[in-house]
């Protein structure tokens, strides 16, 4: 059993974890600190302006702004940053939005000597992807996994059964001291492990029929920000941008 829940990062591995305390989304950062190759993950157009001016803090070249999915709840800040850098938009294909580079199961990510590996883990959207860092140990697994939990399934072709097979076969499946690095979080923890997650997530451990009950039944109310955010993200949060966000 590994209760390490940290990850030994090597030394050209750049990595910081941001919030946003609007709609609890992290936002990861990631980079080489030879080449100067950096990505993000899952950024906020509220705070594209911070991602940027870390990236240059630190002195490196953002090269992707990269969505783990189509947000509901945030508009992604890929196309602010887009204006802001040099970086291209990275989704996937499944998720029918729009972006530079468009990726899908078993694609590779590399910036510097880093590699993202993709895996497809769809069930909360169609288009959910997780992406992996094998040699620093970390996953990032957008709502597919929460820490403790795992993302609705009742909207955006959500499917239960779909998510609890692509957790079980996937992210389950990796190493378990694999370090997992969410979108969100509600109670204010930041990462988890593929062992803890196995042992003690209360939604993932039970049988798949018990899962589906569980995700029927959880009445959560709808995202407060959907109707702006879906267009938007549709477009990687480059147009029709509700006027609040116009730049
Ligand atoms: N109240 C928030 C939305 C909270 C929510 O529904 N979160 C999603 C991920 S963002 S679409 C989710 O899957 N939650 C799972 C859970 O068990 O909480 C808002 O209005 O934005």
């Amino acid at each position: 059993q590994s209760v390490r829940g940290h990850a030994t990062m090597a030394s050209n591995f750049v990595f910081r974890q941001l919030f946003d305390t609007k709609s609890s989304t992290y936002t990861y950062l990631l980079g080489d600190a030879e080449s100067k190759d950096a990505v993000l993950i899952d950024p906020v157009i509220e705070h594209a302006k911070r991602d940027a001016q870390l990236v240059k803090d630190l002195n490196l070249n953002l090269k992707f702004a990269i969505n783990t999915h189509m947000h509901a709840d945030h508009i992604t800040g890929t196309g602010e940053l887009k204006k802001l850098t040099n970086c291209k938009s990275v989704i996937s294909k499944a998720s029918g939005a729009k972006a530079d580079i468009h990726i899908d199961e078993s694609d590779v990510i590399e910036f510097g000597t880093h590699k993202l590996r993709v895996f497809s883990t769809p069930g909360h959207t169609n288009g959910c992807v997780t992406y992996y860092i094998p040699e620093q140990g970390m996953a990032f697994t957008g709502d597919a996994l929460l820490i403790r939990g795992c993302g609705r399934t009742d909207f955006q072709e959500g499917n239960s059964t779909n998510l609890y097979e692509n957790v079980h076969g996937k992210i389950f499946s990796l190493p378990d001291e694999t370090i997992l690095y969410p979108a969100h979080d509600y109670k204010g923890m930041m990462s988890t492990t593929v062992d803890e997650e196995k042992r003690l997530n209360p939604r993932l451990t039970k049988s798949l029929s018990e899962f589906v009950e569980i995700m029927e039944n959880l009445n959560l109310a709808y995202p407060k920000m959907i109707d702006k955010a879906l267009p938007a993200n549709k477009a990687c949060g480059l147009y029709d941008l509700p006027e609040e966000y116009q730049t």
